[in-house]
């Protein structure tokens, strides 16, 4: 839950020290905060600006792994609140060792850049895209009606398939991904890592199955775990009506 934000009186006696703050933000290409410096808003941009820059990652420009997990329980109170549908997928590229081993780290880079401008644009504005591994990425996807699911994920497949990524002496690299995805369960309290673990089981099971897939687990009432049970009736008696 947010806790209520009060505004922090300035100690006069203690002299700030900003100069790291402001070459890290001048390193990442970020404008200094406009106005004069040290007053109340110049220092708001100067936060603003150094939460943004902690919540990006720096190849990709896409949210990284500790914005999506702050994203991940957002989206499960809201879901346990609201009711709505919201799906997790979380996407793997194919062999992607192969790709380091035979053109090296730097068109491995362009590949990950790419295929994170890919997701990017495949789903809304309101659909957050993470990375949050070497070659992993996370989309959470509030209010995603579950019949919707399996054609947003196999859209974005697609499109990375047909993705052609310029390297090194003329030649351009296809791709692919392996993605899995799950619901967050309905009315039932449930948590990050629940949610993931179960995204996660069938991204290796499309893995296992040959990649270049996308599953996703059945929206059926079998996919509220046991673990997911527990937390909602948080009482043995209650959890033998289930
Ligand atoms: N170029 C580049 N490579 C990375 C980065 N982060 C991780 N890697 C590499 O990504 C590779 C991941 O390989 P694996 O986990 O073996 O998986 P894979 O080859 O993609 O095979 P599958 O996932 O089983 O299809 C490793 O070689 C890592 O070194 C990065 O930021 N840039």
């Amino acid at each position: 839950m947010d806790r209520p934000c009060h505004p922090i009186p300035a100690d006069e006696t203690l002299p700030l020290r900003l100069d790291q703050a402001l070459q890290l933000l001048a390193h990442s290409g970020v404008p200094e905060p406009h106005g004069e410096r040290g007053s109340t808003a110049w220092m708001q941009q100067l936060i603003d600006a150094l939460v943004e820059l902690s919540s990006r990652d720096a190849l990709t420009g896409l949210s990284n792994r500790r914005a999506f997990q702050l994203a991940l329980e957002r989206e499960i109170d809201r879901v346990a609140r609201s009711g709505e549908p919201a799906l997790m997928l979380v996407a793997d590229i194919d062999h992607f060792k192969l790709v380091n081993d035979r053109f090296g780290h730097a068109a491995g880079d362009e590949v990950i850049r790419a295929v994170a401008g890919v997701l990017a644009d495949s789903v809304r504005p309101m659909d957050l895209v993470a990375r949050v591994g070497g070659e992993e990425f996370a989309i959470i996807l509030p209010n995603c009606p579950h019949t919707f699911g399996q054609t947003v994920a196999e859209r974005i497949r697609q499109q990375v398939e047909r993705l052609r990524v310029p390297c090194a002496n003329g030649r351009e690299l296809a791709v692919s991904i392996s993605v899995g995805g799950a619901f967050a369960p309905q009315w039932v309290r449930s948590t990050p890592a629940l949610w993931l673990e179960r995204a996660d089981l069938q991204l290796y099971a499309a893995k296992a199955a040959g990649r270049n897939r996308v599953l996703l687990e059945p929206t059926a009432d079998s996919h509220v775990s046991h673990e997911e049970k527990r937390l909602l009736f948080d009482s043995t008696s209650f959890q033998d009506f289930i």
